[in-house]
């Protein structure tokens, strides 16, 4: 079906888009639909200019280095340097400067804990990650790996056994949290406040406090026998909570149900690589979907068996002081919203009969719709700080930064909101980024309020850029390399350098393995020595758990003594992980390409038929693996650069994929919404699709899957209607 347009001079606006807004966004934030357009209208010619000249630029580079790359074996750091310098890819660095952004939400400026990154398409998602900012460290713990299973098979009621070690493991945790002046909360019986103290008795009956009594800020309930005591602890807070009567109050000594930890400072509801939007239907959710969290109204409605709840925005907590009154602290996550980055254009709003750039539509409407926060127009408000918070992803060296402050400076033009008000996250996850972070931050530098070191996105972008150059290292290994690690060394050095610290945040990338949260334990903790002050995490389950990580260390506290010099650390980043020397067999060999080829396959089906933008996907060892669009850029770009550099055959990557195909359909086999991509993979649009980022992924923009996916779900849409 043809898609109708409302003009509105030289634009038009696909019908249920500009439904959408007149009726539901701007009835409140003070504009009227023919201002909206007419100033929307006046500033998109050079917008739109200026965006299509920056991607030609991508183009021109990449041309430059696939010529460079393709008549050497390797490549000498400096005579690299020089070339990557002389063709504008590598940038003079800029003098030294500070950030100077203002009205920033502690959240993002003085604290640090999880980021929590959601679908925003799914509202049943969304919802529960704005809640996330609390959750219960007994329910994390209970759910996950992290206490071993102890009797072979998960029983079906409450697991008293189990149950005990949650409570075990989460005291030694109470002792890091709030540490007391002598003993452990491994002995407590009982929690009392005496005159605006608290005071726990121990098992031999002694009575001591806290270590530091000022961390006893408030509590729920009566004075007498409070049913909650609020910690703080490394600026963010822990409830501990009692009930005598619940099931396990009644079990633990001095009658704690739980603890509830401060978890998702901050989530990103993210409108780009975990969702699925093609058309102006799917914009029209996404926006829908944002209008609702930032008007604090949407809803969900969650089946479990014949029982239905509605999943709604949580309120605020409210307390009683240690030291007298009552006071509140927020129920929900500081919102981002992760607009699209610059590549991609969408039909939703057409300019002069053309298609306009997604992010440039993303930025507009997401920031109208975040204008009702400025107004209070909410139940809830999201930014007390007054700011809008885009995360703004893909971009390329410090020009596109530019563009898009450029872009951001526009639409508070069109949306008459004060100057600054639109707020960014630059994603540090492309290699021209990377290499020109300082001057990237300088463009941005009066509104920028987080760098991220995207690990996932800039993995693929480091194989597409250098991908004539020579076959590269097998997924695992070029984890180990040394380029991974300056990156990340150097972005948060690049951050501390330029003022970040107690005004923005240094945030590192995504846990991508969603149910080994023992493994994350172990691991996430480096994120936070690093120096970050939030990291990334992709369910509520592991936001609380990671949020001990920063009771454990005080981020702010270890940047006083962190080593900030980023010399050599350019270098590093330049040495490009090929496989060089590193001798596969060719099991090695076969088990990395089945491995990318099922992640691609299991990932990519559920994109194109079912509308699904973040699957949990089995690797080949049957680990469940987060699968986005970023790890997709990894893994069909692997197999294009190995396609190429003859480590394997087209004849093996085909075989490879009429196993896997098979495998990834039963595996899906209970889920009815699932359509086989096997016998008939020529009629299969999914299978076709995962064909196509393979045997053309090297003329893929930059290695990005979007053009892809767009134009096979597009087409999948248009088979259903027929
Ligand atoms: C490179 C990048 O750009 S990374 C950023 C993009 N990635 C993300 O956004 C990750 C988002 N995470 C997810 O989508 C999911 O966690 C997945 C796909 C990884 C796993 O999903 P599932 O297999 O359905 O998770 P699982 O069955 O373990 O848990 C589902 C429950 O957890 C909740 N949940 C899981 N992930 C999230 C999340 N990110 N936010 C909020 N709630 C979540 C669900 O609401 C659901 O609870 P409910 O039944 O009460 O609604
Ligand atoms: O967006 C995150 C990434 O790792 O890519
Ligand atoms: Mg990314």
């Amino acid at each position: 079906m043809q898609l109708q347009y409302i003009q509105k001079g030289r634009l038009k606006i696909a019908n249920q888009l500009e439904q959408f807004i007149t009726q539901d966004v701007l009835p409140g934030v003070q504009l009227t639909a023919e201002d909206l357009w007419t100033k929307f209208a006046h500033a998109l010619p050079e917008l739109l200019s200026i965006n299509q000249n920056l991607l030609q630029k991508r183009v021109s580079l990449q041309q430059q280095i696939d010529q460079y790359c393709s008549t050497r074996q390797a490549v000498n750091v400096q005579e690299y340097k020089s070339f990557l310098t002389q063709i504008g890819y590598l940038q003079d660095s800029p003098n030294d400067f500070q950030i100077s952004t203002q009205n920033v939400d502690p959240e993002i400026a003085t604290m640090a804990g999880p980021q929590l990154v959601v679908p925003i398409n799914n509202a049943r998602f969304a919802l529960n990650a704005a809640n996330a900012r609390w959750g219960s460290l007994y329910d994390a713990l209970y759910g996950s790996d992290i206490i071993e299973q102890t009797s072979g098979s998960k029983t079906k009621g409450y697991d008293g056994t189990r149950g005990q070690k949650v409570i075990d493991y989460s005291r030694k945790w109470l002792d890091i949290i709030a540490p007391l002046k002598t003993g452990s909360h491994k002995q407590s019986k009982n929690y009392a406040i005496d005159n605006g103290t608290l005071l726990v008795t121990l098992a031999d009956d002694s009575i001591v406090g806290l270590k530091s009594p000022e961390q006893f800020v408030g509590f729920q309930g009566a004075i007498e026998q409070p049913i909650c005591i609020l910690i703080k602890h490394n600026n963010i807070h822990a409830e501990i909570q009692f009930d005598q009567d619940s099931v396990i109050g009644q079990q633990d000594t001095a009658n704690i149900k739980d603890i509830c930890l401060e978890s998702a400072l901050t989530t990103i509801m993210d409108c780009e690589d975990s969702v699925t939007a093609v058309d102006a239907a799917d914009k029209t959710l996404v926006y829908k979907n944002w209008l609702g969290l930032i008007k604090g109204d949407l809803t969900a409605t969650i089946s479990s068996g014949n029982k239905q709840t509605i999943r709604s925005l949580d309120p605020d907590r409210q307390y009683q002081s240690s030291t007298g009154g009552a006071f509140s602290l927020s129920g929900r996550s500081l919102m981002f919203i992760r607009n699209v980055g610059h590549l991609m254009t969408t039909d939703a709003i057409l300019f002069d009969d053309k298609p306009i750039y997604e992010g440039i539509m993303d930025a507009l409407v997401t920031s109208l719709i975040a204008k009702h926060d400025l107004l209070d127009n909410g139940v809830f408000k999201n930014s007390q700080a007054g700011s809008i918070y885009i995360v703004k992803p893909k971009m390329h060296g410090p020009e596109e930064v530019a563009f898009a402050d450029l872009l951001f400076t526009k639409m508070e033009t069109v949306l008459s909101l004060a100057t600054h008000t639109l707020k960014i996250g630059l994603m540090d996850e492309e290699r021209r980024t990377s290499l020109n972070l300082k001057a990237c931050i300088k463009a941005a530098k009066d509104r920028v309020v987080f760098i991220n070191t995207g690990f996932l996105d800039r993995t693929g972008d480091e194989i597409h850029t250098s991908m004539q150059l020579g076959a590269f290292a097998t997924k695992a290994s070029i984890k180990t390399r040394p380029w991974l690690n300056a990156y990340e060394q150097s972005n948060v050095i690049t951050g501390i350098n330029s003022g970040l610290s107690g005004k923005a945040q240094i945030g590192k990338g995504m846990w991508p393995t969603p149910d080994n949260m023992a493994d994350m334990m172990q691991a996430k903790i480096a994120h936070v020595r690093s120096g970050a002050n939030t990291a990334w995490v992709p369910s509520p389950t592991a936001a609380t758990l990671h949020a001990l990580h920063y009771h454990q260390e005080s981020v702010f506290n270890l940047r006083m003594n962190m080593n900030v010099q980023v010399d050599g650390l350019l270098e590093q980043m330049l040495n490009i992980p090929l496989l060089n020397d590193e001798k596969l067999s060719s099991e090695q060999i076969q088990n990395e390409l089945d491995n990318n080829v099922q992640g691609i396959l299991g990932y990519v089906v559920r994109w194109i038929n079912q509308g699904i933008g973040c699957s949990k996907v089995p690797d080949i060892n049957n680990v469940g693996l987060m699968e986005d669009r970023a790890t997709l850029r990894i893994s069909s770009q692997h197999i294009a650069n190995w396609l190429m550099h003859g480590v394997v055959t087209k004849e093996q990557v085909e075989k490879s994929m009429l196993t896997m195909a098979k495998l990834v359909d039963s595996q899906n086999k209970g889920d009815d919404e699932y359509i086989n991509m096997t016998p008939d993979t020529q009629a299969s649009i999914a299978f076709q699709a995962a064909h196509e980022l393979i045997f053309k992924g090297k003329e893929q923009p930059n290695g990005y899957t979007e053009p892809v996916l767009h134009a096979k779900r597009q087409e999948l849409k248009k088979r259903a209607m027929q």
